[in-house]
């Protein structure tokens, strides 16, 4: 596993990583989530020695990266792109890699097949698509068949079979026992991907629960209700004590009530003698409760787009 612990990192003046604790459990997909500049990378970089911390302490498998005596048998990492060399083939980049860390070069076919690079792999590495050097990435994370696999958006560059291959991979690690971390500014594929987070913010953990739990407590959820009569039903249902809210107008008008689930506002509604054309239970997306916790913590926000009927 992974555990920061008051895990600091400064430039200068800038707090990066501001006082970090958290554990990345194996067994499971832990998305690692934060607005830009939140402070992911220079974590991860951490973790794996391409930084040190400022203050506190952050280990894999109990030891410090510095002090794990077979880096890449214990900790696969894909990081922002790194130094590979352009004239280079990617077999020979990956039997290169092997060889320096006691891998046998019989891992090097094994780690290209899986990642799809089989037909590519004498072909120069400089050539590469995004898509194809985000593979080679994850090939050398994976080399040294490690416990601990650590990727900073792996599906960058990747096109929608990629992305789902990425997915599958990084379920079947944690399946198979693994530490897997990974982060991702796609949050529909993050819901799709990850079973716990950790969200940071300005360098801060801002959660650290089950995707199930994030949800529940940052998401807002409603039960949308449309009758012909809806003024009768807003007023029978904030009479039950229920928060009401109207949306729309004419045809299109619909309450959107929170306070009792659709069964509970169903049976309210239709025993009170009114017609339902529709009662749904409406539930915010990742994205939606990820936006509304880190909504203080972005550095870089946009203002809103002016749009034409704004001057109206
Ligand atoms: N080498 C550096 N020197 C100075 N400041 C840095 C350095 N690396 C990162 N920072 C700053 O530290 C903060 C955290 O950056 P970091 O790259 O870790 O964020 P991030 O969450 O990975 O962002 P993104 O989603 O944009 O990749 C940012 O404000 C960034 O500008």
């Amino acid at each position: 596993m992974i555990i920061a612990r008051d895990l600091t990192k400064t430039y200068g003046s800038k707090v990066a990583v501001d006082g970090v604790s958290f554990t990345v459990e194996p067994g499971r997909v832990t998305g690692f989530l934060g607005p830009n500049g939140a402070g992911k990378s220079t974590t991860m970089r951490m973790m794996i020695g391409l930084d040190r911390p400022t203050s506190g302490t952050v280990t894999v498998g109990g030891r410090n990266y510095a002090d794990v005596p077979a880096p890449l048998r214990s900790v696969g990492a894909l990081l922002e792109a790194r130094a590979l060399h352009p004239g280079r083939s990617a077999r020979n980049h990956l039997r290169w890699l092997a060889a320096s860390n006691g891998i046998p070069a019989k891992r090097v076919d094994e780690v290209l097949d899986l990642v799809g690079l089989t037909d590519v792999a004498d072909q120069r590495v400089g050539r590469f698509s995004l898509g194809m050097g985000q593979r080679l990435g994850i090939a050398v994370a994976l080399l040294g068949d490690p416990p601990v696999v650590v990727l900073d958006e792996p599906v960058n560059g990747l096109d929608p079979e990629g992305i789902r291959w990425v997915r599958n991979l990084a379920r079947e690690l944690a399946g198979q026992g693994r530490t897997v971390l990974v982060s991702s500014h796609l949050m529909s594929e993050m819901a799709l991907t990850a079973d716990h987070l950790i969200v940071i913010g300005r360098g801060r953990v801002l959660a650290d629960c089950s995707m199930a739990q994030f949800i529940t407590d940052h998401a807002a959820s409603y039960v949308r209700v449309r009758t012909p009569r809806t003024a009768e039903a807003a007023e029978l249902l904030v009479r039950s004590g229920l928060d009401v809210d109207r949306h729309g107008s004419g045809v299109d008008v619909e309450l959107r009530v929170q306070g009792l689930d659709a069964a509970g506002i169903g049976d309210l509604v239709g025993g009170a003698g009114l017609h339902l054309h529709e009662l749904t239970l409406v539930q915010s997306s990742l994205e939606d409760a990820f936006m509304t916790l880190t909504a203080s913590s972005v550095e870089y926000a946009a203002g809103p787009v002016a749009t034409a009927g704004a001057a109206r």
